[in-house]
């Protein structure tokens, strides 16, 4: 989202009002968030006008901490430049009361003009200089501001690339990440805003300086001209805030209704079921819901603005009125009457300047305050980078009555799970779809710590472990791996990102794992864009994507492999060369972890656990869990089954390979 987008996000006080029908056929309810999150989440809601200002000070040090990491040098070039501009400012107010006092003094014109010329040229010379220093001060806020936002940006992306991947799934951290992001480019405005502010101030202190010594009563009056506007602003300020903060998570929903609609992979469904016309109804009625509370904001902002206006008009004619008293009683010269008009044009010029300023630096900070939060949960909910050493090699890895459930999860995903993976091994997970299969490899490289029970490597328990040499240890290729949108090369080399990509491992990698087929097909080859949607970029099959998967997981060359559903997508010859190829590897003492569907391909796997609901329900060798004696297993059945479609014909309504495995709750016939 832009910052025009961030203005006009979706509204806020909608208390008393329902969710939209979009929201809630499509998102099960209202997106907004209620207060009880942001009243649990500390203070950004409490927005008073008098705590706004209060936080002034601490903004102000937090743009200048961030432009002090990102450029030294141009933030003293923008300090010195706004110090100077303001100090030429008051010299000039000075200077102009100078050349006012000469011009009405007594004398003829000629005389009056030769005693005022010092003045006039000192006037002119501040003004050179003034403008000189503006520019210079304008040059190194534009340097400063792109590196501010870059070394924000890099932080927060730093911190969340090592949270837990609990903390990314959970929506209230997702939150945050939505306004956060906007953190690092309020930092970057904050920085024009902040010098606009200092300027204002310096200005503003020249010009109730000169007042203060012209007449003590003018200064007070200056300030109540300048109280309606910063009332007015403020508040809006805040409305825009509260409202922005309380719909981020539907403006995000509205906004993905827009992408679906020309995202690739949705564009097949999109046409050949004609989803456009829901969807685009739909926009319409999330825009709805947006539209409505930017309508209450205008008005609000009208209403606000007209109040602020009347005030300001008042104190305006009471300043003036105040002045003509002064000088009709006698109590002020004329010369002075004209530099107090000139100071007090000059000075509330700068206090709208300075309250208008002082919003946008409010309102921005804001942003960067919950990029703040953002940095400070980040590092709370990190991954530890300290722990217990883990060894190279471990000779096994057990789970000891394993319990997990998801966050949020109404059940556990585990249940007692106690397994063994020796070293050297295969050992291979099998059961039905939501068994917990995925779940085991998930705790078993360390992405998420039991609730119950633990994971130990050899004898470091992961919740003690030094996580990050336990992920050294894993190549894993997920179920969901990802596809990332860079050429064939960096798709297989990004399994080792730390280090050079080398062409010869790369080639060994991709013919490992049969992609080497897939990148000779390719335009260029390993230097192909596999992104559609990119000049040059190519789109590849599922099946040729899982090969290049393999193979990036075959290139990092981990101590234990993780390969979750690695033949889903692969033709039948493209599957066994992939079984045949582990287990040559277990061969060589790689240890193998298998999760699959395909119950032939386990029948060399040294250990075979079946899960069911959590649980391991069996677990043994191939020969023992389908050795009649033991009595038929939910293995052997399902093995069975599978193995019995490829005997018979099909029959009308059969289920698939799989139906022992995946029937909630059956077992097969
Ligand atoms: N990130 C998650 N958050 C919440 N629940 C989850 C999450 N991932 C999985 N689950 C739930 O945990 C249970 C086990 O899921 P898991 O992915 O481990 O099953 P699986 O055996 O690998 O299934 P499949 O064969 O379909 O891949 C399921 O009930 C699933 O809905």
């Amino acid at each position: 989202m832009t910052g025009a987008a961030r203005d006009t996000g979706p509204g806020s006080d909608r208390a008393s009002s329902r969710p939209s029908g979009s929201e809630q056929l499509l998102f099960g309810g209202e997106l907004a968030y209620d207060q009880g999150w942001s009243q649990h989440h500390g203070a950004w809601l409490r927005l008073g006008l008098r705590s706004m200002a209060a936080a002034i000070p601490r903004q102000v040090g937090i743009a200048v901490r961030l432009a002090h990491r990102a450029d030294r040098r141009a933030l003293y070039t923008v300090a010195a430049g706004e110090f100077g501009r303001g100090v030429t400012q008051a010299v000039s107010l000075v200077a102009v009361n100078a050349l006012l006092v000469e011009l009405l003094a007594q004398g003829s014109t000629t005389e009056r003009l030769r005693a005022a010329l010092p003045s006039l040229v000192v006037v002119a010379v501040l003004s050179v200089i003034g403008s000189v220093l503006k520019s210079v001060s304008a040059a190194a806020t534009g340097i400063l501001q792109p590196k501010v936002q870059r070394v924000a940006t890099e932080r927060y992306l730093a911190l969340v690339a090592r949270v837990e991947l609990e903390a990314i799934e959970d929506d209230a951290f997702h939150k945050l990440m939505d306004s956060a992001q906007w953190g690092a480019d309020s930092a970057r405005r904050m920085v024009g805003y902040c010098t606009a502010v200092v300027t204002s101030v310096i200005s503003l202190v020249a010009a109730a300086g000169v007042l203060t010594v012209l007449h003590p009563v003018l200064l007070p009056l200056l300030v109540a001209m300048a109280l309606p506007s910063a009332w007015s602003s403020l508040t809006m300020a805040r409305h825009r805030y509260v409202s922005w903060h309380r719909f981020a998570q539907h403006a995000r929903a509205a906004q993905l209704l827009g992408r679906l609609l020309i995202d690739q992979q949705a564009a097949g469904e999109v046409r050949v079921h004609d989803v456009g016309p829901f969807l685009l109804g739909h926009f319409r009625g999330m825009a709805d819901t947006n539209e409505r509370e930017q309508t209450r904001l205008a008005w609000a902002g009208a209403r606000t603005g007209l109040a602020a206006d009347a005030a300001r008009g008042v104190a305006t004619v009471l300043t003036y009125g105040v002045l003509g008293l002064l000088l009709w009683h006698g109590h002020m010269e004329l010369a002075v009457g004209g530099t107090a008009v000139l100071a007090i044009r000059s000075g509330s010029a700068s206090i709208t300047d300075l309250v208008l300023k002082i919003t946008d630096l409010q309102e921005e900070s804001l942003f960067v305050g919950d990029l703040e939060t953002l940095c400070v949960e980040a590092e709370r909910r990190a991954i530890p980078a300290t722990g217990r050493d883990v060894p190279e090699q471990v000779d096994q890895i057990r789970f000891d009555n394993v319990t997990f459930t998801y966050p949020g999860a109404p059940e556990p995903s585990l249940r007692g799970v106690d397994l063994v993976i020796p070293r050297g091994s295969t050992v291979a997970l099998v059961g039905r779809n939501g068994s917990g299969k995925s779940t085991v490899t998930k705790l078993l490289c360390g992405l998420y710590l039991p609730d119950d029970g633990r994971v130990v490597w050899g004898d470091v328990d992961t919740a003690e472990a030094r996580r990050t040499q336990i992920f050294d240890r894993i190549a894993m290729v997920a179920q969901n791996f990802h596809r990332w949108p860079f050429t064939a090369r960096v798709n297989i080399g990004i399994g080792r990102p730390g280090a050079p990509i080398g062409e010869e491992a790369v080639d060994a990698a991709a013919a490992y794992a049969g992609a080497d087929e897939v990148i000779a097909a390719l335009p260029r080859g390993k230097d192909t864009l596999l992104a559609r949607g990119y000049r040059g970029g190519q789109e590849i099959s599922g099946g040729q994507w899982q090969k290049i998967g393999l193979a990036r997981a075959r290139y990092r060359d981990g101590r234990v492999l993780i390969v979750d559903e690695p033949t889903s997508a692969l033709d039948p010859a493209a599957e066994q060369r992939v079984f045949d190829q582990i287990h040559r590897l277990a061969g060589s003492g790689q240890t193998t972890v298998l999760v699959t569907h395909r119950l032939h391909s386990v029948r060399q796997a040294d250990l075979i656990y079946v899960l069911d609901e959590g649980r391991v329900v069996e677990h043994g060798t191939f020969d023992q869990l389908m050795d009649p004696a033991t009595g038929v297993g939910l293995f052997r059945e399902a093995y069975e089954l599978q193995a019995r479609q490829f005997r018979t014909p099909p029959v009308p309504g059969q289920r698939d390979g799989t139906a022992a495995f995946t029937s909630e709750g059956q077992t097969a016939p």
